[in-house]
């Protein structure tokens, strides 16, 4: 079924069938390590994406009468083959997008989990019974899938992200159509192989590789597109709502945060900080719940940041197979660089850079996007390093008085997905609780770090509102018939 060239050069899948593109040409994937290739998928035409939404559309029949029983059964499949390619899919994460090994194989490890939680849903209710006033009627509720939903997908979390939009759309009985980010398109094929090999009928899952302004957006535009599920950068997704606002398609959005962490004067200091650089720096920062601003309560405020720079130093950075490297390169020259200029803008900002911020260079780091996580001191709230998402190693500290300054800090941003709070006093636990503007509220805890089976997504402009994983995804990828039966 694959049609690999050669080791690592990927083809699109539809209807299928693995095809390359007729353009001829091909995306190239740096290893951001060592700025080698480390694979090629197709940079695809207009005419593919238009023959992978038709082969969706054209299997929504028979995939829905399928039943969700037997939808289910594909999944576990598919799980299982993942699970066989485990150590090879992570490898391949690694080498694409600079996640550690340990990382990346936890990812994969939790694509699995997520493709088993939605295959168990096969056999879960599809409905509600609900009395009727009328007592010789029969009146329940009925999910009935979308149709042909596209799933449009970053790079930061190659597996996990996928497989939390495709499972769910799957199971409840949509067809799909694919765009990965072309950073991480390779780690994502192979994903789509242990699809194929699971054997769903023609049409079901189809993948396109390409472009996110022609594909990504050809795709939202196409008129046999019943739904849209995005995740990435706020200025895209609001061009993503648009348009489909604008087809009166259903649409779903995951964008950036700005995830604060509050440490006050009762915190355990030792777990706030091993929690804040697990929050901001794993992933070398490049996650959507990261953390990225540190609210610090003026009592321990010198105790805290000390000890945060103690721990910090102790970070080792490089190439991400390595088993002692804690932390790897920036994903790709692009992060890269949006690290470097957002470093900048805080020193020209007047924030104190008091570690790190700087391009590792000789021997291997020569070779790849490697720089040093980066703590400023004496940040506001106001700066542009604590506003703006810069998906990177960066950490603001920002001093303030007590908790109620805290919490107009931590809100004093566009964003509302994730944010932390380090505090013995339940008081404190309970207003927090209250008055943060988030959707992920985090005690004694670091800002990432997701759970499967509840519900994912933010507030403000971190997201359309919508929620994913768990049950909350069958709210996204259904419509509910409302059915009345009387006998005749
Ligand atoms: N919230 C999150 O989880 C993520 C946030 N980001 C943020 O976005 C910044 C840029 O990262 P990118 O990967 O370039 O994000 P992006 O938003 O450009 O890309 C995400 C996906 O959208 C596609 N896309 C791009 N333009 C499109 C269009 N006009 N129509 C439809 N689809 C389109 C891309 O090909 C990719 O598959 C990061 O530095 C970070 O700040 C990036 C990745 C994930
Ligand atoms: O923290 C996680 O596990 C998920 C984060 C996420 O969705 C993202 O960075 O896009």
């Amino acid at each position: 079924m694959k049609t690999t060239i050669k080791e690592e050069h990927y083809s699109n899948y539809i209807n299928n069938e693995w095809v390359q593109s007729a353009s001829g040409k091909l995306i190239t994937s740096i290893n951001p390590a060592t700025k080698e290739a480390m694979g090629y998928v197709q940079s695809s035409t207009e005419e593919e994406l238009n023959k992978a939404v038709e082969a969706a559309d054209k299997a929504k029949k028979v995939w829905r009468k399928l039943g969700q029983a037997a939808r289910g059964q594909l999944l576990f499949k598919t799980a299982s083959l993942l699970e066989e390619n485990l150590n090879e899919i992570a490898e391949s994460m690694t080498k694409e997008m600079g996640k550690t090994l340990p990382e990346a194989k936890g990812e994969t490890a939790r694509g699995i989990a997520i493709l088993r939680y939605y295959a168990a849903e096969g056999m879960r209710k599809e409905g509600d019974v609900i009395p009727s006033s009328d007592s010789e009627a029969l009146m329940f509720t009925k999910r009935t899938p979308l149709g042909v939903v596209g799933v449009i997908t970053p790079w930061n979390f190659p597996v996990a992200i996928p497989i939390w939009k495709i499972a769910p759309a799957l199971v409840y009985g949509n067809t799909i159509v694919f765009k990965p980010a072309s950073e991480a398109a390779v780690t994502a094929a192979k994903i789509v192989e242990c699809f194929a090999k699971a054997g769903f009928p023609e049409g079901v899952f189809n993948f396109v590789t390409g472009s996110g302004s022609v594909i990504g957006q050809k795709l939202i535009d196409h008129p046999k597109l019943n739904a849209i599920t995005f995740t990435g950068s706020e200025q895209v997704g609001q061009n993503v709502a648009k348009s489909a606002a604008a087809r009166g398609i259903k649409f779903q959005l995951e964008m950036g945060g700005k995830n604060p962490a509050i440490v006050t004067k009762n915190a355990n200091v030792e777990q706030a900080v091993e929690a804040v650089i697990s929050g901001a720096f794993k992933s070398s920062g490049q996650k959507c719940t990261a953390t990225s601003r540190v609210v610090v309560e003026e009592a321990v405020y010198e105790e805290f940041k000390q000890k945060l720079v103690e721990a910090t130093k102790k970070i080792t950075v490089g190439n991400s197979l390595e088993e002692d490297v804690w932390m790897g390169p920036s994903a790709s020259e692009s992060q890269f660089n949006t690290f470097n200029e957002y470093v900048e803008i805080g020193k020209q900002e007047g924030a104190k850079l008091i570690h790190g911020g700087e391009v590792l260079t000789g021997g291997n780091y020569d070779n790849g996007f490697f720089v040093t996580p980066a703590i400023f001191d004496e940040a506001t709230a106001e700066m542009t390093i604590s506003q703006e998402e810069i998906f990177g190693p960066v950490i603001a500290l920002i001093k303030v008085k007590d908790l109620a300054e805290a919490i107009e800090a931590a809100n004093n941003t566009k964003y509302g997905l994730s944010a932390s709070i380090f505090t013995s006093d339940i008081n404190s636990i309970l207003e927090f609780i209250d008055e943060i503007e988030v959707g992920l509220v985090r005690i004694n805890a670091e800002s990432a770090g997701v759970e499967l089976q509840a519900p994912f997504g933010g507030m403000k402009g971190s997201s359309s509102g919508s929620r994913e994983q768990g049950e909350a995804a069958k709210e996204f990828y259904t419509a509910i018939k409302t059915v009345f039966i009387k006998g005749s």
